[in-house]
C-alpha cells in the first residue's frame, strides 16, 4: 500500500522578524540533525534544504523541501510511500515533524492520506504547489515587512438606547464579511470555578497595563458591592464567551465584548482554533447605521429565552424581536416551537436515519423553510447545520450525488459564518471533495448513486425537486 504523508504549519508564518527568528531556530536544529554523516542524503541548497526522498508526482517538483524563508512554507510531505519498503522516508518525515513541533507546538499538523481523521492536511494541493513554486525563486529578496496598517473599520462604538454601548456599522457589510477577529485578553475555565475572583485577579497581574485597563473598562451587570459576585467576577460573567462550541474555556475580548445580544442576530461569533482568535462574520447584509448583534444563547421561544437572559446575563432583552408586538411574538414563538420540534426529531432520528431517510429529508426541507421565515434570511448558521444533517441521511444511503450537493451547501454556509480557515469549514471542504470519507458512508446503500450523477443544466426549481425527491 502506498500513502502520502507529511505535516502542515497552521497558521502559516508571516514575514515578520519574530516569526523568521523562530523559523531560523528550526532551520538550525535541522542543520545540527542532518550535517554529515548524512544517511538521508540531505542537501543544503542556496535557498532551501532538500531531502532526497521521493518526488511530488503531479507538479514535477521535489516535495520534500524546507525553505530558509519561513513565510513561504505551508507543507513538508512525501508521496507514494510504500509502507513495506519506504520506512526510511516515513522516519525522515517523523523526525522533521518532531523538530518542527519542538519549535512551533500545535501549529504543526501531522497527516496521512490513508487515515480519514486527518485526511490530506490543512491546505489544498493548489495552495501547496503555489508555495513550493516560490521556493525556486532563489535569489529573490524576501518581501519587505509591511507595516501593520489596520483595514478601515466597518463599525464604531456608540451608545444604544437601553443597552449601553454597542457596535454600529459605518459601511454596508455584505453577508459573509469577516468584520472582526480578536485575541482574548485572557481565557479562564468555564463554568466559573469557585475561586473565580482570585483567579482573575492573579491572571490580570500577569497582563500588561493596557490589557488590565481594557478589562476594567468592560461592562459589569452586577451591583459593584455584590458579595456573591465581586467586581472582577461580575465583569467576567457579563462578558465571557466560550472558546468554541461546548468548550470549557471562556475568553474576554476588548471589542467583541461590546457587541449586544439579539434573538435575531445579524452576525455570528466563532472561536477559530487555527487563528486562536474569536471571529465575527455578517450573516446577512448589514446597512450603515445598523447595530451589530450576536446571540448569547441558543434559540428558544420567548418566555424561556427571556428568563434565561435575565437569569444568566441579568438583563431584560430589548432586541427587535423581544420588543415586537404580542402578535408578532406569538407567530415567532409558534415557528420556533415547530423549528425545535423538527430539529429534535431529526436529531433523535440520527440512530434511525437508516430506517426512515425519506421522512428525515422531508423534515430537513420543512425546517429550512421555517428558518427562512423566522430569521428573515439570517439563519445561515442553522441552515448549514440542516444541510449537514441532510448530507448524513444521503451518505448513509450511499447516495453520493445528493450527499455532495448537501455538504457543498453546508460548507458554503459554514464559510459565511466562520470563514474558510475555521476547522469545521476545512472538515466540510474535505467531505465535499470526497463524501465517501464520512464514517456513515454506505451503512445501508439503500439509494446508491455516484458523484457524477448530479444532474447538470436543470433550472433551480427542477434541481431542488431532484434534490429533495422522496
Ligand atoms: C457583553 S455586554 C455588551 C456591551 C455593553 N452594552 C456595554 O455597554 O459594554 C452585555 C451587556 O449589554 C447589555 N445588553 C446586551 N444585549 C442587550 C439586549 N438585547 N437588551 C438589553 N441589554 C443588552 C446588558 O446590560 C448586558 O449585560
Amino acid at each position: 500500500m502506498e500513502i502520502t504523508a507529511g505535516f502542515d504549519l497552521v497558521p502559516k508564518l508571516s514575514p515578520s522578524s519574530e516569526d523568521q527568528s523562530s523559523w531560523n531556530t528550526f532551520i538550525s536544529q535541522l542543520r545540527s540533525r542532518y550535517t554529515s554523516p548524512n544517511p538521508q542524503n540531505v542537501e543544503f541548497k542556496e535557498n532551501y534544504i532538500l531531502f532526497n526522498m521521493k518526488h511530488g508526482v503531479e507538479q514535477q517538483q521535489p516535495a520534500c523541501m524546507i525553505p530558509y524563508a519561513g513565510h513561504k512554507f505551508l507543507r513538508f510531505s512525501c508521496s507514494d510511500i510504500n509502507l513495506k519498503n519506504d520506512g526510511d522516508f516515513l522516519f525522515v518525515l517523523y523526525t522533521v515533524c518532531g523538530i518542527a513541533k519542538n519549535v512551533f507546538g500545535k501549529r504543526v499538523r501531522w497527516w496521512r492520506d490513508d487515515l480519514c481523521e486527518d485526511g490530506e492536511g490543512f491546505y489544498s494541493w493548489e495552495e501547496v504547489w503555489g508555495s513550493w513554486r516560490c521556493y525556486d525563486e532563489l535569489n529573490e529578496p524576501d518581501p519587505p515587512v509591511q507595516p501593520q496598517v489596520p483595514p478601515p473599520s466597518l463599525f464604531e462604538i456608540q451608545t444604544i438606547p437601553f443597552k449601553g454601548r454597542g457596535l454600529v456599522a459605518t459601511a454596508y457589510i455584505p453577508t459573509g464579511t469577516r468584520i472582526l477577529t480578536e485575541s482574548p485578553l485572557f481565557t479562564i475555565p468555564s463554568p466559573p470555578i469557585p475561586s473565580l475572583e482570585a483567579s482573575i485577579s492573579k491572571t490580570l497581574k500577569t497582563l500588561p497595563e493596557e490589557k488590565q485597563t481594557a478589562y476594567h473598562s468592560l461592562h459589569n451587570n452586577y451591583p459593584p458591592d455584590s458579595p456573591q459576585t465581586p467586581v472582577l467576577s461580575g465583569i467576567f460573567k457579563t462578558n465571557a464567551l466560550p472558546c468554541g462550541y461546548n468548550s470549557t474555556v471562556a475568553g474576554i475580548y476588548p471589542t467583541i465584548c461590546l457587541i449586544n445580544h439579539s434573538c435575531i442576530p445579524n452576525t455570528h461569533h466563532n472561536w477559530n482554533e487555527n487563528l486562536e482568535q474569536e471571529t465575527i462574520h455578517a450573516i446577512r447584509p448589514i446597512k450603515v447605521g445598523e447595530e451589530l448583534t450576536i446571540s448569547y444563547i441558543s434559540e428558544s421561544i420567548s418566555q424561556p429565552r427571556r428568563r434565561k437572559l435575565k437569569e444568566c446575563f441579568g438583563f431584560d432583552c430589548q432586541c427587535q424581536l423581544c420588543t415586537s408586538t404580542p402578535k408578532q411574538l406569538e407567530s415567532s414563538d409558534e415557528r420556533r416551537r415547530q423549528i425545535m420540534e423538527l430539529d429534535g426529531s431529526i436529531m433523535s432520528d440520527a440512530g434511525s436515519i437508516d430506517s426512515n431517510p425519506i421522512d428525515c429529508l422531508k423534515d430537513c426541507k420543512r425546517l429550512l423553510a421555517l428558518l427562512k421565515q423566522e430569521y428573515d434570511g439570517s439563519a445561515v448558521n442553522f441552515e448549514g447545520g440542516v444541510y449537514y444533517d441532510a448530507f448524513r441521511v444521503c451518505i448513509r444511503q450511499g447516495d453520493q450525488a445528493r450527499a455532495k450537493v448537501m455538504v457543498g451547501r453546508a460548507y458554503e454556509m459554514r464559510v459565511l459564518c466562520e470563514g474558510e480557515d475555521s476547522e469545521s469549514s476545512r472538515d466540510l471542504k474535505r467531505l465535499r471533495r470526497n463524501p465517501t470519507v464520512h464514517k456513515m458512508y454506505g451503512l445501508s446503500m439503500g439509494s446508491k448513486s455516484e458523484v457524477g450523477d448530479v444532474p447538470e443544466g436543470l433550472e433551480r426549481e427542477e434541481f431542488e425537486k431532484w434534490l429533495w425527491r422522496s
